[in-house]
């Protein structure tokens, strides 16, 4: 994916805000975090590969699509993992929710409710398929919100902070789900050990790449950066 001269400005109440500013940049690398400050960008720069936000002006290129043209075929490539995995969850049950993933990609019924049991079961969550999706753990909850979009058979998955809310156990299983996919991985985060695991990292400060590089570098930036004299 590529970011060319990509600038996101908002309405506020005293005038437009500018929010990312002159951002270039092209994404190669299997594994890639985006690091910085709270306000910094980061979320805004993840949203802009889905189209959940537009480019004011500049351009994003997803698998050599324009996002901005080509809405619908972008957002069938890139699956996206939020914070708040109840955002994504929109149908009733456990079982329910992955059959609505699997829609378009397993027609038939019958065949759609044997996927259904048999992703439930690789994540642990078998046992809940006729639950209520209000009544899980966060854990359980960012779990089958991550298999709900892989059953989408993304080609690249972007994540916002998705184990910001898990206690350890649950973030450690969430993030070695995420760190096993074939799939090109965009993470957001504030665990810097988890930036440390990627092969690129970019430090967002101030709506900008302030950094953008090898993850030990880039880390060791992100950390300089905050340091009192
Ligand atoms: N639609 C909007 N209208 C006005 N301001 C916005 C809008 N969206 C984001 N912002 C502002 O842009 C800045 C960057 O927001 P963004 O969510 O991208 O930051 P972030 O780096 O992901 O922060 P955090 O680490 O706190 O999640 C913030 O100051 C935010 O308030």
């Amino acid at each position: 994916m590529s970011f060319d001269d990509v600038t996101v400005t908002a309405e506020a109440a005293g005038g437009d805000v500018v929010i990312l500013r002159h951002v270039s940049a092209e994404l190669t690398e299997r594994r890639v975090a985006l690091i910085g400050g709270n306000g910094s960008g980061k979320s805004t720069l993840a949203r802009l590969i889905n189209g959940l936000v537009s480019a004011s002006s500049g351009v994003v290129t997803v698998d050599g699509l324009d996002v901005s043209d080509e809405g619908p075929a972008v957002r069938r490539r890139v699956g996206f993992v939020f914070t708040q995995p109840a955002a994504q969850l929109v149908m009733p049950t456990v079982a329910e929710d992955i059959a609505l993933s699997l829609r378009r990609l397993v027609p038939d019924k019958h065949e759609r409710q044997q996927r259904v049991l048999s992703i439930l079961d690789s994540y642990g969550l078998a046992h809940l398929a006729a639950t209520s999706v209000h009544a899980l753990s966060g854990g359980q909850q960012q779990l089958l919100a991550l298999a709900g979009v892989l059953a989408t058979e993304p080609s690249i998955v972007v994540a916002d902070e998705p184990t910001t809310l898990l206690d350890l156990r649950n973030s450690v299983i969430v993030a070695d789900r995420l760190f096993a996919l074939e799939q090109q991985l965009v993470l957001v985060t504030h665990d810097l050990d988890l930036a440390l695991r990627c092969e690129r990292v970019l430090v967002i400060e101030d709506g900008a790449i302030a950094f953008d590089g090898e993850p030990a570098a880039a880390v060791d930036h992100y950390r300089r950066s905050v340091a009192t004299p």
